[in-house]
């Protein structure tokens, strides 16, 4: 499976009340990957809502992956992503197998990513590149980080924080295959513009 394209991550509060239009609307645009990101404990929502996203998913072909919970990414069989204290990704290898999609977060440490790629990684996350109302204390990555983990790193390379379609295409240029976008893509008046958003995306990474 090639993992390349636009990777569209939730965010429930920026999506209070207008959930499932606004990713419906990313998904008829076209999207490889949807990270469910939900913070809060409430176990059965988050069961929930992961649910409904895995069917939704399933629809348009793209791939449900869940931030930071082996376990649900399990009982749903879908994929996972782990930061560097979400626990470790050898195990969550050996319960979610060996087709599941699990990406790694390395901020600007190639050395993060080479660890991942040794440990079953199926992609590793480098960010953030720019400014992020979604998580603005999150560490900096620079355009060089890019150009030593293409060079270094076999796996896909994930881009992460403050993407916009006005600021993506340098990454693009430095080899970043998967552009994983909060506000970028969702911060947006209609779903109608979701959608052009997400195609115009598409067409940055000539999809
Ligand atoms: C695609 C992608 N990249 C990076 C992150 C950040 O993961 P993490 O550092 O664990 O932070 P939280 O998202 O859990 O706050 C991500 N979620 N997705
Ligand atoms: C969840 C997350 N992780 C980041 C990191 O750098 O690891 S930046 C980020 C937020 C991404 O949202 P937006 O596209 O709105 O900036
Ligand atoms: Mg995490």
């Amino acid at each position: 499976m090639k993992l390349r394209g636009l990777y569209a991550i939730t965010d429930s509060q920026l999506l209070a009340g207008k959930w499932m239009p606004y990713i419906e609307a990313a998904l008829d645009g076209g999207l490889t990957l949807l990270q469910y990101r939900d913070k809060s404990s409430d176990e059965a929502r988050r069961l929930r809502e992961a649910e409904a996203l895995r069917d939704m998913c399933a629809r348009y072909n793209a791939h449900l992956i869940i931030n930071d919970d082996a376990e649900l990414a399990a009982r749903l069989g879908v994929g996972v992503h782990l930061g560097q204290t979400d626990g470790p990704l050898t195990p969550a290898r050996a319960l979610l197998g060996r087709q599941a999609i699990i990406g790694s977060t390395c901020h600007s440490q190639i050395e993060l990513g080479e660890q991942a790629a040794k440990e079953g990684a199926s992609y590793v996350a480098f960010g953030r590149f720019f400014n992020s109302s979604t998580k603005p204390g999150a560490l900096t990555a620079t355009l060089d980080v890019l150009d030593e983990a293409r060079a270094r790193i076999k796996l896909p390379i994930c881009v992460i924080g403050g993407i916009t379609l006005d600021n993506a295409a340098p990454l693009i240029d430095h080899g970043a295959d998967l552009l994983a976008v909060v506000h970028g893509l969702f911060g947006a008046e209609s779903p109608q513009e979701v959608t052009r958003r997400a195609r115009a995306f598409n067409a940055l990474m000539s999809l």
